[in-house]
């Protein structure tokens, strides 16, 4: 592929900070055009997003496809989808796309593997939910192995087959795996050992400890009460472990839900639930892959976030899922986004110019509003809101649903219009950006959707900034690290040690 320009060597990049200077004032936007809700808002396969509430105008917009265009975000998409080796310093391709495409719909020599380890999934996760000896599953894994899994299981939880709880161990501190233990018996506990390595050591931690604990209650039968999800199968093979499910170099962790490692969700909401994620999720890949620019949300939302991020200066995004079973998304996307895009190089490792990855965090609404939306709405940084809501409830309680949506469309339409009061603490600035993604309902494919959509805008945003978006080095130096200090705290050694980190450790240890 050709070198590609970074966004911010790109003529449209200036042109944009021009723009920047005498940003959009909403309030006098919404008044000036009657048409601007139409505009700045679209019907995407599964997710309909109105982006009207964003201090952007027709012509800023249309510089950030310029932008797009500069950068070669097509081509860099396009390298991806042909199953490229994007992920340069690991020499890898990209393909978590692949995973979700259809059988026969693509060409890519891995298509058939795919397929075959799907399908063996698939039939494991149907034989252990009509196993009723089965009552107890529980997911060892952490980070990538967690995140989605948790999140989805959790979104799903209208789809789940009763009868069958589901829990997630993933730190490596012991009173989360304790917890757990204390509540499942071992002759109707699944164990799902979830790494893409197998050697995290959380993970081999926890895996570790289950098992002794599985051994010492006189559990019979191991292989049937823990399987392994890994690109490691000899490691987990040694670990003594029955049915192993692959997956392949070429998913990253985050991007790794759509492979085995979503085997709980399998069993949470079955073969034919999972594979309704995969086509919500292969529907915006599609469309990814394929609207023009002006029409495909993800890249429209990865540029409001360049936008956002680089010239209207804001360091962070505040994500308010407005239905409590999407509790868990704000933890998903903060690693799908910031383990993605919190790099400070480009690809051929020269220091950015412009700022990179924002700090994502959030609640569910309503109960952020009671928290930290103060902040939001009076505070002195301007954090963009991006609202996900969800138009029909699954449930018949009355009056909730319509509390929950006006709730949701009022704080956006607060967070925008403000509310003049010369007495100082009681005014509300207003003009304060937000997005407003809506789904019908939520169902796997709509949630495999909004979770793809948030891939492919992630992957806009660092292809524009010029990094890449699917390594992960900033996470090798603490574990490094963690492991002499882990030997240092059995053997008291605090030779060679900074201050601090010496002083800390004699302390752990004398009340230890
Ligand atoms: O699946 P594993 O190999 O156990 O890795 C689990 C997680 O830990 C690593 O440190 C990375 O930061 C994550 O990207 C990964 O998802």
């Amino acid at each position: 592929m050709q070198p590609r320009l970074r966004g911010d060597q790109a003529p449209a990049w200036q042109a944009l900070r021009a723009h920047a200077a005498s940003p959009v004032d909403l309030k006098s936007a919404f008044a000036a055009d009657p048409g601007r809700f139409e505009a700045f808002s679209q019907q995407a396969p599964q997710v309909f997003a109105d982006l009207s509430k964003n201090r952007i105008d027709g012509a800023v917009q249309s510089l950030l496809f310029q932008l797009a265009r500069q950068c070669g975000v097509e081509q860099h998409r396009d390298a991806m989808f042909a199953g490229e080796a994007i992920n340069s310093t690991e020499g890898r391709a990209v393909k978590h796309w692949l995973l979700r495409s259809p059988r026969g719909a693509s060409a890519d020599p891995d298509a058939q593997l795919v397929h075959a380890t799907l399908d063996a999934m698939l039939d494991y996760a149907e034989r252990i939910r009509a196993d009723a000896a089965i009552t107890d599953v529980v997911n060892i894994g952490i980070g990538g192995s967690d995140l989605g899994p948790q999140m989805a299981v959790t979104a799903l939880q209208e789809f789940v087959l009763p009868g069958k709880r589901f829990h997630f161990v993933s730190n490596v501190d012991g009173h989360e795996l304790a917890a757990v233990l204390r509540q499942v018996r071992a002759q109707s506990t699944l164990f799902l050992l979830a790494s893409k390595t197998f050697t995290t050591i959380e993970t081999m931690t926890n895996a570790r400890s289950a098992r002794a604990w599985f051994d010492a209650q006189g559990g019979k039968e191991v292989a049937r009460h823990f399987a392994a999800i890994t690109t490691n199968v000899a490691e987990a093979k040694a670990f003594g472990i029955g049915a192993t499910f692959g997956f392949w170099d070429w998913v990253g962790g985050r991007y790794s839900m759509w492979s085995a490692i979503g085997l709980p969700i399998a069993i949470a909401i079955g073969a034919d639930g999972f594979r309704q994620l995969l086509a919500g999720a292969h529907e915006i890949d599609q469309h990814f892959a394929g609207a023009p620019l002006e029409q495909n949300l993800p890249v429209r939302l990865g540029l409001l976030d360049v936008w956002n991020r680089n010239f209207l200066g804001m360091g962070s995004r505040s994500i308010a899922p407005y239905h409590s079973a999407l509790r868990r998304l704000p933890a998903y996307l903060q690693q799908l986004e910031m383990e993605s895009n919190g790099k400070r190089v480009d690809l051929q490792g020269r220091p950015l110019a412009a700022a990179s990855s924002p700090v994502l965090w959030g609640e569910p609404g309503t109960n952020g509003q009671h928290a930290y939306f103060q902040m939001l709405h009076q505070g002195t940084d301007v954090v963009p809101v991006e609202f996900i809501a969800v138009s029909r409830a699954s449930h018949r309680l009355e009056r909730h649903q319509e509390l929950l949506l006006a709730n949701a469309l009022a704080q956006a339409q607060a967070l925008m219009q403000g509310r003049a009061d010369p007495g100082g603490h009681r005014d509300f600035p207003g003009n304060r950006p937000s997005s407003f993604l809506l789904l019908d309902e939520l169902t796997p494919a709509s949630l495999g959707a909004l979770v793809a959509l948030n891939e492919h805008r992630v992957f806009v945003s660092g292809s524009v900034w010029g990094i890449n978006s699917f390594d992960q080095w900033g996470v090798e130096l603490g574990k490094v690290l963690a492991t002499d200090i882990a030997q240092r705290l059995e053997s008291g050694d605090v030779s060679g040690l900074d201050a601090s980190t010496a002083g800390l450790l004699r302390r752990v240890r004398a009340s230890g």
